[in-house]
């Protein structure tokens, strides 16, 4: 438990949720400590307090004044409003924790028209169950106290890999999307499954095991990738059949360009976040 500490999520969408989630159930902090605000959407706020007791207000301000540490988790596209309503109430002794893509320190940094310690992070969503893969990095002004806190925060609700601020575009497209592209990939098993005679529970919890069983395997080899999927293959048999048709399909090589596009467009939000015209 992380006690003496307030923590307030600027932005109470997807990815808030996610880590306020994981935070409360690995018991790191308390309900009361934390605190979402978010721009308009009010149910929003009453669902987050029903749903997990922390507190809410469509103050801003009042929610930054009283936080040490701030979550910013609005869309890239937002984050000058969003600063900008809270600018006046940030001060050097809080901690700014950004989750946004693209967004670089120095950015906000400027935006912030303060010294105040700012880490980049990268999570994912599956912060909810204890289990993100983030990456972070820490701006100019972050202390090593700074980065050993938000290590600990993001630590309880999965891993924490800590890189240079260059590799957090890549970092973005590969795991921050990342699982978007492992729920895509079931989708079509369940599609098939259905197809083929399978009842959706019976195919969810087959799913479910091998997804869970090739990524425990993953974590405890040193065997690549392609030779546990050549383990698999039985010559003749019918994994070999399936992968003549994802070959056929391109289906690898558009995962691959599906990962560099997310990583471009992670640099794109960066530069665009920069210009009046930025969507
Ligand atoms: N979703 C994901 O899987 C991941 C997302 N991220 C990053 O997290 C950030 C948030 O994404 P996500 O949660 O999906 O987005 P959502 O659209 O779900 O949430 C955005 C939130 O920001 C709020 N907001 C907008 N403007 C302001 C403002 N001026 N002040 C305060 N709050 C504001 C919105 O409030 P209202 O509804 O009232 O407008 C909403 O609650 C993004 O920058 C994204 O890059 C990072 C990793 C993974
Ligand atoms: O789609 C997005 O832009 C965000 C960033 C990583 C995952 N979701």
């Amino acid at each position: 438990m992380l006690r003496n500490y307030h923590v307030t999520f600027v932005g109470a969408g997807s990815m808030a949720e996610s880590i306020i989630g994981g935070l409360l159930s690995k018991e790191l902090l308390a309900p009361e400590q934390i605190t979402a605000t978010n721009n308009s959407e009010k149910e929003r706020l009453t669902y987050l307090s029903d749903q997990y007791g922390i507190n809410t207000t469509s103050d801003k301000e009042a929610a930054v004044g009283k936080a040490n540490i701030v979550v910013l988790a609005v869309k890239p596209k937002h984050v000058e409003e969003a600063i900008s309503d809270i600018q006046s109430v940030l001060g050097e002794n809080q901690l700014l924790i950004s989750v946004l893509a693209g967004i670089s320190t120095a950015y906000i940094q400027k935006l912030c028209q303060k010294e105040i310690p700012i880490i980049r992070t990268m999570p994912n969503t599956s912060a909810k169950v204890g289990a993100s893969a983030t990456a972070m990095t820490p701006g100019s002004f972050a202390s090593k106290q700074d980065l050993a806190v938000s290590q600990s925060l993001f630590q309880a609700i999965g891993t924490v890999t800590t890189l240079e601020e260059g590799k957090l575009d890549a970092v973005t497209g590969l795991s921050g999307s990342g699982p978007a592209y492992v729920y895509y990939i079931v989708e079509a098993m369940e599609q098939a499954a259905r197809e083929t005679g399978l009842e959706e529970q019976e195919a969810k919890e087959l799913i479910i095991q091998t997804l869970y069983g090739a990524s425990k395997r993953l974590q405890n080899t040193d065997k690549s990738s392609r030779e546990l999927y050549k383990e698999v293959m039985s010559p003749g048999g019918t994994t070999e059949a399936a992968f003549e048709v994802l070959e056929s399909h391109g289906v690898q090589h558009g995962l691959q360009k599906a990962i560099e596009r997310a990583v471009k467009r992670s640099e794109e939000l960066g530069v665009s976040s920069k210009t009046p015209t930025s969507s």
